[in-house]
């Protein structure tokens, strides 16, 4: 039971299509950035962090990986993932450079991998590990038909195939466009072409102002939104209260929150109604459990953002019972041992032993990065 050595990886994975946008951030390949952990015993965890596959920083979480955590974590016992993770996250000379940023996401994908050894020691899948599934069913829904760079003929069409061919009973649709008439026209479009009983998320990623979401929530009062995600920057929690509370849209967040801190302020300040956690974010799966519990006592549903495109939030999501449904975008499945699988609209639940991290040896010949 003792950690013996710390393997860093970089994959970049082309996205669907050439490339994709929302309104802030436009790729053409998903970042896979972790490591694998052996022990002496001769088990290896893998855990990782998602990116935007910009090489200069992958090499850099890459590197702290390799050295800051590394020096920390061999000979330690893997078992013990809170100390563990104690020990990481409070480590002074690593705190005072990242309590947040590429330290914190390094630590996530540590986190991940040493909760993915301790449930394949188990012989159980995560969710089982962590007390089983407290749902029968989890519903996706398809983000990955809602790219602001998908012309309107597109979107309509692909909204359409998802529901009518693919069985989704919900999607996400972006918006920030600098005029939010183009976006409540591709929203209106959309909700025309899948009915009303579909679920219809939409997402800003943090482009506008409060007055901007104001007006737009307004002009979308007759499309039944599910949730407003990210309509504001990241860290204005007073910005997302104003807006909250102004009863439009229900508010949805948490893709770029860091610590479970943030997520406490957040919640505690009534400015957010729907708990978006990433294990890809927040520093692995230990951070997580914190976030999804907070939202429960504040009896909010949580929904998992897919930093980590869904291979371990499909574990927390059956088994928390705050979870109400589950972000779907397929991009990284073929690297997988055990990759999400969505059939007709359900997640199928996985039952292989780990945290569903486990990467194909092919993943790594085709898309794997040099680290320096
Ligand atoms: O906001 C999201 N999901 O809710 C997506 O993760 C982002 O659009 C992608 O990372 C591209 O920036
Ligand atoms: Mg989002």
């Amino acid at each position: 039971m003792t950690i013996s050595r710390i393997e860093p990886f970089i994959l970049h994975v082309p996205v669907t299509g050439s490339s994709i946008s929302d309104s802030t951030h436009t790729l053409s390949h998903w970042g896979v950035v972790g490591c694998r952990i052996h022990t002496r015993e001769g088990l290896v965890g893998t855990g990782f962090t998602g990116t935007h596959a910009d090489i200069a920083g992958d090499r850099l979480i890459a590197r702290c990986i390799a050295t800051s955590l590394t020096e920390l974590l061999i000979g330690e016992d893997e078992r013990d993932v809170t100390r563990l993770w104690q020990k990481v996250a409070r480590h002074p000379p690593l705190q005072w450079i990242g309590r947040a940023g590429i330290a914190h996401l390094a630590l996530g994908a540590v986190d991940v991998a040493l909760w993915d050894l301790k449930a394949q020691a188990a012989g159980l899948p995560l969710w089982k590990l962590l007390g089983g599934a407290t749902s029968e069913r989890l519903t996706a829904y398809n983000t990955d038909i809602g790219w602001l760079s998908l012309s309107d003929e597109a979107l309509v069409s692909g909204a359409r195939r998802a529901v009518e061919e693919e069985g989704f009973r919900g999607i996400k649709v972006k918006v920030g466009s600098a005029d939010i008439g183009r976006d409540i026209d591709r929203l209106a479009a959309v909700r025309r072409a899948v009915g009303d009983r579909v679920t219809i998320a939409t997402d800003a990623n943090g482009r506008w102002d409060l007055p901007t979401c104001l007006r737009f929530t307004r002009a979308a009062r007759d499309l039944d939104l599910l949730w407003f995600e990210e309509p504001l920057w990241y860290d204005d929690v007073e910005g997302h209260v104003r807006l909250a509370a102004q009863g439009g849209v229900p508010v949805a967040l948490g893709e770029q929150l860091y610590t479970a801190e943030a997520f406490f302020d957040f919640i505690r300040r009534g400015a957010m109604h729907y708990v978006q956690p990433d294990v890809a974010r927040l520093a692995g799966i230990t951070e997580y459990i914190r976030v999804a519990e907070a939202a429960h006592a504040a009896r909010l549903p949580v929904v998992a953002h897919a930093g980590d495109m869904g291979q371990v939030h499909v574990h927390l999501s059956f088994w928390h019972p705050a979870t109400s449904s589950f972000e779907y975008i397929p991009w990284i499945r073929s690297c997988f041992e055990e990759p999400v699988t969505v059939t007709n609209g359900d997640v199928v639940r996985p039952e292989q032993p780990g945290a569903g991290t486990a990467i194909r040896p092919e993943a790594f010949d085709t898309h794997a990065k040099s680290l320096d």
